[in-house]
């Protein structure tokens, strides 16, 4: 275990575990759709890679880069787009796929933004869910974990741009957050 990690919530094989049972699900409901797997970088490109191979039914994938946290564990509030998507979204069944959704800014403003191009449905998959601090009214359609009020890293999710590639999710040490 990595030495700045407190608590280990989820490890490898339950990660993997849960992503496949989803990919199954969602290849059950989206089979005849045009489905449009969308990643909202950076945290999700982890859990994007391993669900996208657990999709049995066509589909397309494009990503879009978004920022909220900063270097800090409390949301800004302000959704920075840094990079948008590149493909005409009209008439296609969009999968937004994010590591988690935690006060809910993020997603609520990338669902309103996108559904004004012409799609014929969104839905969200998340990895985690953090209901407890929602802040905007959002429940994910798709979600693999609900975890408690902690700040999370690992399996894409960062801490300053950090723990990123740990195969497991955990919880930080108190004393890495001062540092
Ligand atoms: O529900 P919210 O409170 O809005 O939080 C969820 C968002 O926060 C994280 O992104 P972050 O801004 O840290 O960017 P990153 O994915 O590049 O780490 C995470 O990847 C979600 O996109
Ligand atoms: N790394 C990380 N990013 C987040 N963004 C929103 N909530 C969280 C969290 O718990 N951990
Ligand atoms: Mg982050």
């Amino acid at each position: 275990m990595e030495n700045a990690i407190q608590q280990v919530l989820l490890t490898e094989e339950q990660i993997a575990d849960k992503v496949k049972e989803l990919g199954s699900q969602i290849s059950r409901d989206y089979a005849g759709k045009n489905l449009m797997m969308v990643s909202v970088l950076k945290g999700s490109v982890v859990f994007m890679a391993d669900l996208m191979r657990a999709i049995t039914v066509p589909c397309q994938i494009d990503f879009m880069c978004v920022s909220s946290y900063g270097s800090g564990t409390e949301s800004s509030g302000v959704v920075k787009i840094i990079k948008d998507l590149d493909i005409n979204l009209h008439g296609l069944d969009l999968l937004i796929v994010e590591d988690i959704l935690d006060s809910g800014k993020t997603l609520h403003y990338i669902t309103k933004m996108l559904s004004d191009r012409g799609t014929a449905s969104i839905r969200i998959a998340t990895l985690l869910d953090k209901p407890e601090r929602r802040a905007a009214p959002l429940t994910p359609d798709y979600c693999c974990f609900t975890v408690p009020d902690e700040f999370v890293v690992g399996y894409g999710l960062d801490y300053d741009e950090k723990f990123r590639n740990l195969p497991y999710i955990g919880v930080l040490k108190p004393e890495v957050y001062t540092k």
